[in-house]
Order: C-alpha cells, then sequence, then structure tokens
C-alpha cells in the first residue's frame, strides 16, 4: 500500500519536475536575454524603455511610426534614438548632421543591410528580395557590380541622354492633366512607369490601364504599405522572426510571402523579352549582354531590371501628388512659378530642360517639393555597419539596424525653420542654410547607398513640375456652393513609399495660348514616342497569381 503510494507520489511529481525545470530554463533564458538588452541598451543612444523580448514594438503607433520616433527624439533630446524592435535594437537618426556622420563621413563602415551582417532584417531580407537584389545586398563587390551595372541604365551619364525622352513624356502629362484632369493621379502613374519602362524595357507605357500599372504599380504599393515598422504582420516578423520559418499555408500572419522564391520572376521573362525583341536601345539588352561576363543569375537580372519599376515609378508619381498637394495649401507659390515662367518662356512653348539656369525658382520649388514631402518617409532601406563602432560615446554593434528617417530630419526647425510650410524661397541662393548635402535635402538617402536613380529622378521631376506650373493655375477643388474645399497637409498614405491620400483639385490652363501650346506640343511629342510603342505578352499576375 505504502510503495503504490510512493509511486502514484512520483507519477504525480516526476512530469511536474520536468515542467519546473522547463520554466524554470525558460525564465531564466528571459532574464538573462533582458540582461543583456539592458546592459547593451546602456552604451546605446537614448530611447524608450524597452520590455523583455518584445522591446518596444507594442510602443509602436498603429500607423506611420516615423512621427514617434521624430517625437521620441525631441522628448529625449536626442539626434539618434534607440528603438528595439523585438530584442533587437535600431538607431533612428532624425537630424541630418548625425545622419551624414554615420552614413556619409564612415560610408566604408555604415554601407552594408543588417541581416547580411549579423541581425535579422526578415521581411526586407529574407522574405524579400534576398541576396540577388541591389536594394537588400549586403556591401561588397556583388553591390559594387549591381551599382556599376544600374548606374550604365540610370546613372549621371546616362541621365543626360534620356532629357528628350523625358521631355516628351512630361509634354505627354500635360496634355493628358487638360484634357482629364480628374485622373492626374494616373496620369502621374502612367508617366514615370512610362519613362522607367522606356528605359528599361524599350517599350513605352501609354496608357494608365496598361497591366504594368494596374498589376505591377499597385502590388509595389502593397509591399511599401505591408514594409512599414510596428506591431502588425507582417513586420511583427521582426520582432518574433522564427514565425517565418512556417510553411505559408499553416501561417496566415506571413500575409502570401514564404521563403521559397522562383529563380525567374516577371520582370526576368520582361527583360529577356525586351532584350530579344525590342527595336530600341534598353538597359535589359545591357543586362543580357553583360550578364554572362559577370556570372549574373536569373533572379539577379531580374532584380536589376525591376527595380526600375519598383524603386523608380511609385517614388516619382508620388513626390508630384505631394507636389500638387502643396500648390493647392500653399497658393501664392503658383502666381510666383508663374512670374518667372512667364518671364523667361513666355507662352508660345513650354519650358525645357535648357531653361533650368533661368528658372531658380522653379528649381526651389522642386527642392521644397522633396523636402516638405520625402516619399522615401524612413530614408529606404535600413544600412547597417559591418564592424562595431563608437560615435559620440555611444556603443554601435556590428549589424545594428540604422536609418535615417527622413521625416524628422526635414522637419528640423534648425535646419528649416517653419518646417511645415512649403517655402521655396528657403532654396533660393541669398537664403540657404548650411546643411550636409548640397541639394540642400536628403530625399535621395546617404552616403554610398544613395539612390541610385538620383539623377534621374531630379531631372524629370524638374521637368514635369516646371511644365505643370507653366501650363496651370493648380488650384483647390471647389464644392456645390463654389466655396474651396480644403486640402489636408498631413493626410498621407501609410506606406514607406508615402503620398498624399486622394483629394481633387482643379488645373485651370494659364491662357488660351498657353492651352494651345499644351495641345500642340503633346501632339507633336506623341508622334515622337510613336518609335516606343509596343507590347508584351507576360502579365505580372501569371507570375505572382500563382505563387
Ligand atoms: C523621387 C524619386 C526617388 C526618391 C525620393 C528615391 C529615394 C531613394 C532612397 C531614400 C533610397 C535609399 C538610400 C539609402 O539606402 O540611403 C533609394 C535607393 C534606391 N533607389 Fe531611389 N528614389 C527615387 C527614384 C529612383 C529611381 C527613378 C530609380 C531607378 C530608376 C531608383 C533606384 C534606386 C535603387 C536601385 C536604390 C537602392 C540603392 C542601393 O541600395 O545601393 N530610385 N532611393
Amino acid at each position: 500500500m505504502l510503495v503504490d503510494y510512493t509511486l502514484e507520489l512520483e507519477d504525480l511529481f516526476a512530469p511536474r519536475g520536468i515542467l519546473y525545470s522547463i520554466v524554470g530554463l525558460g525564465i531564466f533564458a528571459i532574464v538573462a536575454d533582458y540582461v543583456r538588452m539592458l546592459v547593451l541598451r546602456s552604451r546605446l543612444p537614448p530611447g524608450p524603455f524597452p520590455w523583455p523580448i518584445v522591446g518596444n514594438t507594442f510602443q509602436l503607433p498603429d500607423v506611420k511610426p516615423w512621427i514617434t520616433f521624430d517625437i521620441w527624439a525631441r522628448e529625449l533630446q536626442t539626434p539618434i534614438v534607440t528603438v528595439w524592435i523585438g530584442r533587437n535594437p535600431t538607431l533612428w537618426l532624425n537630424e541630418s548632421w548625425a545622419a551624414a556622420d554615420l552614413l556619409e563621413k564612415r560610408a566604408n563602415v555604415y554601407s552594408s543591410r543588417p541581416r547580411q551582417v549579423r541581425r535579422p532584417m526578415v521581411v526586407f531580407g529574407e522574405l524579400g528580395t534576398g541576396d540577388n537584389n541591389l536594394v537588400t545586398m549586403k556591401y561588397g563587390d556583388r553591390w559594387r557590380l549591381h551599382r556599376k551595372l544600374t548606374h550604365h541604365g540610370v546613372g549621371v551619364q546616362a541621365v543626360k541622354g534620356y532629357s528628350n525622352l523625358q521631355e516628351l513624356e512630361s509634354r505627354r502629362v500635360v496634355a493628358d492633366v487638360l484634357n482629364d484632369p480628374a485622373e492626374y493621379v494616373m496620369h502621374f502613374e502612367r508617366y514615370a512607369a512610362s519613362v522607367v519602362s522606356i528605359i528599361g524595357f524599350g517599350r513605352r507605357i501609354n496608357s494608365f490601364k496598361d497591366p504594368i500599372i494596374t498589376e505591377v504599380i499597385a502590388a509595389m504599393h502593397l509591399a511599401a504599405a505591408l514594409n512599414v515598422p510596428g506591431k502588425s504582420f507582417p513586420m511583427l516578423l521582426e520582432t518574433f522572426p522564427f514565425l517565418s520559418y512556417f510553411p505559408r499555408r499553416l501561417a496566415p500572419w506571413m500575409r502570401g510571402m514564404s521563403r521559397r522564391r522562383s529563380s525567374r520572376g516577371f520582370f526576368f521573362f520582361l527583360a529577356k523579352e525586351a532584350a530579344e525583341t525590342s527595336p530600341n536601345p534598353c538597359f535589359a539588352q545591357h543586362l543580357f549582354e553583360a550578364g554572362p561576363n559577370h556570372q549574373l543569375n536569373d533572379e539577379e537580372i531580374s532584380g536589376l531590371a525591376g527595380n526600375l519599376f519598383g524603386a523608380g515609378s511609385d517614388t516619382t508619381s508620388s513626390s508630384l501628388i505631394s507636389f500638387v498637394l502643396a500648390i493647392c495649401a500653399f497658393p501664392s507659390v503658383s502666381a510666383q512659378a508663374w512670374e518667372e515662367l512667364r518671364r523667361v518662356v513666355g507662352e508660345d512653348r513650354s519650358p525645357t530642360l535648357d531653361d533650368q539656369d533661368s528658372l531658380p525658382y522653379i528649381r526651389a520649388v522642386v527642392a521644397e517639393t522633396l523636402r516638405w514631402r520625402p516619399v522615401a518617409v524612413i530614408g529606404g532601406q535600413p544600412h547597417a555597419p559591418i564592424e562595431d563602432d563608437v560615435y559620440n560615446g555611444y556603443h554601435i554593434p556590428k549589424g545594428t539596424w540604422v536609418q535615417a528617417n527622413l521625416w524628422g530630419i526635414h522637419r528640423n526647425s534648425t535646419d528649416f525653420p517653419s518646417p511645415d510650410k512649403f517655402k521655396p524661397e528657403r532654396y533660393l541662393a541669398e537664403n540657404r542654410l548650411p546643411y550636409p548635402h548640397r541639394q540642400g535635402y536628403s530625399s535621395f538617402g546617404f552616403g554610398r547607398r544613395v539612390c541610385s536613380g538620383q539623377a534621374l529622378a531630379e531631372q524629370g521631376l524638374f521637368i514635369t513640375i516646371a511644365r505643370l506650373l507653366w501650363a496651370f493655375d493648380i488650384k483647390k477643388a471647389l464644392d456645390e456652393d463654389g466655396k474651396e474645399i480644403d486640402v489636408d497637409i498631413n493626410s498621407y498614405t501609410n506606406g514607406l513609399n508615402m503620398r498624399p491620400t486622394e483629394f481633387p483639385c482643379r488645373f485651370i490652363p494659364r491662357s488660351a495660348k498657353v492651352q494651345e501650346t499644351i495641345l500642340r506640343e503633346g501632339a507633336e511629342a506623341l508622334d515622337e514616342l510613336q518609335v516606343y510603342e509596343g507590347e508584351t505578352k507576360y502579365r505580372a499576375s501569371d507570375f505572382w497569381g500563382k505563387k
């Protein structure tokens, strides 16, 4: 009886003993890890107090965390704020000078991407474009090769050769807006997509109903919206990386992502088709010619070609929408711009790139557009140091996620007094304040990872903004009573590339003569652009829909 009783006790307590040991070990691991976090935290730049395992993840807002990072930096009076995404510290640079100190003056250290060095970067990296895409690639020889190839397509020298093409497409935008002003956003989308499509694939996008816009650009918007640091999936995978190892069908939180990647994507086939059949010289042809010399795999070709759309289309169109919003909200700018344009250019022709030097106010409007609402609001992808570093007494471990918060950087009132005001005058020579970047803004990022398409984007934005200002007095829309409908300068999307939420407005031709010129130049442009008309047999949905 006694024996039975002892056995029963052992039966009862043995599993519990194991359970207690497991729980004890778990608690010990959590405490030890938390001690590690706190010791590390004491050496990092200041930031909100992190919790064990989850760090600051659940202190992040549901949307637009860049605003919170900026507020934390101001409250803690620090240019760099540390935010713990799960068990990993991320550094947010909220001031241009600190960003330039790290990402430019120490570019040999800070030009890699986090996942590639040590700490995980799950959504952008492992579940995204991985090692084969310039945007997420680690710093090194392969990255240099991809930069070199990309510069062959859209670098400063190459871009000089695209001035005519951008001139023609921007004439089309102005004519399209005149004919169909309600769809101005879609005309900007078409313009931006068409320019990179001609450069990349030798083919023009002649309608905003082209699947490249309805499918590819829509997918890019979705990706930008999903890739915002925060406390919802998929970015919660950065806090709990182990969740990314579940098979997609068992893990609804993967939101359509998976580790399995096909080496040949939509852009590979689009590029191959262009290389084989396009009558126009294009970047895809160069990739297939240069590919064998550099042992480019299919996924690398896909990434190099696809980046033109992925990085170059939405960014440009969103900047144009921000420009329209600014002109509606700050109407005196339109009048001042017209004064300069009428004086320098007149009404018989629209401005061209050759007019740039004579149009300082228009150049200032372009710069202020890029500053006022930087489309890549958190500076694109994070940088990461390839070795431990010390900055202003703070220890920054190798592989730390370091990100330039352009929202905060461009709203610093020392660099940009009254930052919410759209004031092109701040960019006129006589008013310029010291700034680490020659252009006076940091919209294209920092250091060696600076945007590869900057020259193309700046040239395209100048000519399109100049033409829109020359063509139209852009004003707020009117309601049924003829009263102006207010615009909200803070109503923006939550994407990694942000843009204003839709708002109506009026594009009033400057004069009958200007209207006549818009139509004439638009028709001539269409004739010249005929050489780029063409079809593709590939549809993104045939590739992405199957995954
Ligand atoms: C208004 C237009 C644009 C803006 C504001 C913009 C902004 C940016 C930013 C902030 C970055 C990240 C830089 C960093 O890591 O520090 C970036 C990277 C990049 N951009 Fe752009 N971009 C624009 C247009 C374009 C265009 C037109 C192209 C190509 C056709 C392009 C291609 C790229 C590529 C390939 C990278 C990755 C570079 C690397 O990681 O080495 N971008 N861009």
